[in-house]
């Protein structure tokens, strides 16, 4: 598991090691030379003569940036710093300067001095180097990367080619990307290697800045961050076996779990037969659909192990292509949200059926697509919205904070939260990094594959998710923590299935209903 603590709390950890004198600066320009020195041999086959740039920001992050020019000077590099701020760290411009390194500023003070680059000049010369070391703004960060910075930033992000081009390595996090909530709100360089100073910040997990920031790797810093309490969560493969849930040889099918499907209408019957086929494929122990006559004959043929009608369930799948003029299969969604502990309108205290849930037939829910207008007005958080941005702008907007689709996905983390704050449920955001916040607990899970854009994918993990929380339904209503971890491990398996389906190829939802039992097996033997 990757955890991401809030920065407040990489501030705190610091403090300590900073008074004690320790050289944690030094420590992290050492590092990052290092790993830019095989970068470079390992793109061009050697060290010495090669070009690196280094972007430096009036604060630690371009202190980091100074010393790390330093080391590079001193291994032959061509290494040019380009300084964005009137004032620099000064140790680190003077070990710069004495390694070697060439000291330009884009400053706009510096406009008329002899060492002034223009913002253009600079972007040229980061677009014709090998390596480009952003440590323009760290932590620190407050809003849009300003400046000269920023100039130099959108000058080299219109030039800069999909393939090729310098190969950008960011100090502790792409400069100008909202370091807690993930936001980008302003001109920030993708990095192709984010070295994260002590910890990754959250920003590095949640979109749309996780985007910028691809592979992330953390320097180790020696921060004590055991006390941490606001962190983003990112489970890795190695979780998957601890998370699933066990098959014992003991378990009939009734323990092992068995999914209700409350999905597809004869206009979308796909989305039943894909929401059950990925419930019964993930291992549950059996699948029940409720739905119209000629939709379970879908089903049926394509999953004969299926049984039609309701009975009792360890969890509940209300929505994939669910027709909202269907009164039958409405007041079915309504009952199965009564089963997990409230009916339509009830109001959920939290004390009283937290505790002794399960035991009394309390049952978790995954509420996707059409089912989300039926919700209470306050849901247990074993209740799992699985809204994509445009379905979740209008839930917030039903109960009073008009967004649009465009806002959830600037600040995805934010708008779950809030989501979850004003339901009471666990909130999973479907997008290219799904965002999972439950009660005190935010998780991002970036696996899947840009080709899992397809219709019917979201059907696939809410049947995927039904077998998770029916297999550790007591569990999950017991100790509701679990329901976030279930809803990303879900995310997860349904990304590596996409991509086990075809591997760097288009995927369709059918071809990862397929994969999933390969997937989950391999997942489990790692
Ligand atoms: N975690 C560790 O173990 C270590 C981390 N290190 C590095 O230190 C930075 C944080 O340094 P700090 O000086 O506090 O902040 P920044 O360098 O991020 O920048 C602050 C600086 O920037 C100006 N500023 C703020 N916002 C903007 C903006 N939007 N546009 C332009 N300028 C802006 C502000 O005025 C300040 O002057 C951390 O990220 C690591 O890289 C240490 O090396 C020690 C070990
Ligand atoms: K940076």
């Amino acid at each position: 598991m990757i955890e991401a603590v809030a920065t407040e709390h990489i501030r705190h950890a610091e403090r300590p090691l900073l008074d004690a004198g320790a050289p944690l600066m030094a420590h992290v320009a050492f590092a990052v030379a290092q790993r830019v020195r095989h970068e470079l041999s390992a793109r061009t086959g050697e060290v010495g003569g090669r070009r690196v740039v280094v972007l430096v920001g009036s604060g630690n992050n371009g202190g980091d940036g100074l010393f790390t020019a330093a080391h590079l000077a001193r291994a032959g590099v061509r290494t040019l710093a380009v300084t964005v701020a009137p004032k620099v760290h000064a140790e680190g411009l003077e070990a710069a300067r004495r390694a070697g390194v060439v000291v330009v500023s884009s400053a706009s003070s510096a406009r008329d001095s002899q060492d002034a680059l223009s913002p253009g000049a600079a972007a040229r010369e980061a677009l014709a180097a090998d390596v480009v070391v952003d440590a323009m703004l760290g932590i620190g960060a407050q809003g849009a990367l300003r400046g000269a910075g920023g100039a130099i930033v959108r000058a080299v992000n219109r030039q800069r080619p999909r393939r090729g081009g310098p190969f950008v390595v960011a100090i502790d996090v792409p400069s100008g990307i909202g370091v807690d909530d993930g936001t980008v709100p302003g001109p920030v360089l993708r990095a192709d290697l984010t070295l994260a100073c002590g910890s990754p910040a959250p920003g590095l997990l949640l979109p749309p800045a996780a985007h910028l920031a691809q592979d992330v790797d953390v320097i180790d810093t020696g921060l004590d961050l055991s006390g941490a309490t606001s962190k983003v969560l990112r489970l890795e493969d190695a979780d998957v076996a601890t998370l699933w849930p066990r098959a014992l040889p003991e378990h009939d099918k009734y323990r092992r779990g068995v999914v209700g499907v409350v999905a597809g209408t004869r206009a979308y019957p796909g989305a039943a037969v894909l929401a059950t086929g990925a419930a019964v494929r993930s291992g549950a122990g059996m699948v029940r659909h409720v739905g119209a006559d000629d939709v379970t004959r879908a089903v049926l043929a394509a999953h004969p192990e299926v049984v039609h009608g309701t009975g009792r369930v360890q969890a509940w799948v209300v929505g994939p292509g669910l027709d909202t003029e269907d009164a039958a299969q409405l007041r079915q969604v309504d009952v199965a949200l009564a089963e997990a502990g409230l009916g339509p309108g009830a109001y959920f205290s939290g004390a009283g059926v937290w505790g002794d849930g399960g035991s009394d037939g309390i049952v978790p829910v995954v509420v996707d697509a059409g089912a989300l207008s039926r919700l209470p007005e306050r849901c247990a958080p074993w209740i799992v919205l699985t809204p994509h941005a445009g379905e979740l702008a209008r839930l917030l907007t039903e109960r009073g904070v008009a967004v649009d689709r465009e806002q959830v996905e600037s600040a995805p983390a934010e708008h779950a939260a809030t989501a979850q704050r004003l339901t009471g449920a666990t909130v999973l955001l479907k997008g290219a990094t799904t965002v999972v916040v439950g009660p005190g607990q935010v998780l991002s899970q970036a696996e899947a594959p840009a080709w899992l854009a397809t219709a019917g994918a979201g059907d696939v993990l809410a049947g995927l998710l039904g077998t998770l929380l029916a297999g550790r339904s007591r569990e999950a209503v017991q100790h509701p923590d679990l329901v976030a971890r279930l809803a990303a491990l879900a995310a997860l398996v349904h990304g590596r299935a996409a991509t086990e389906a075809n591997p760097g190829g288009p995927v369709s939802a059918s071809m990862v209903v397929e994969a999933l039992p390969r997937t989950i097996a391999r997942l489990l033997a790692d």
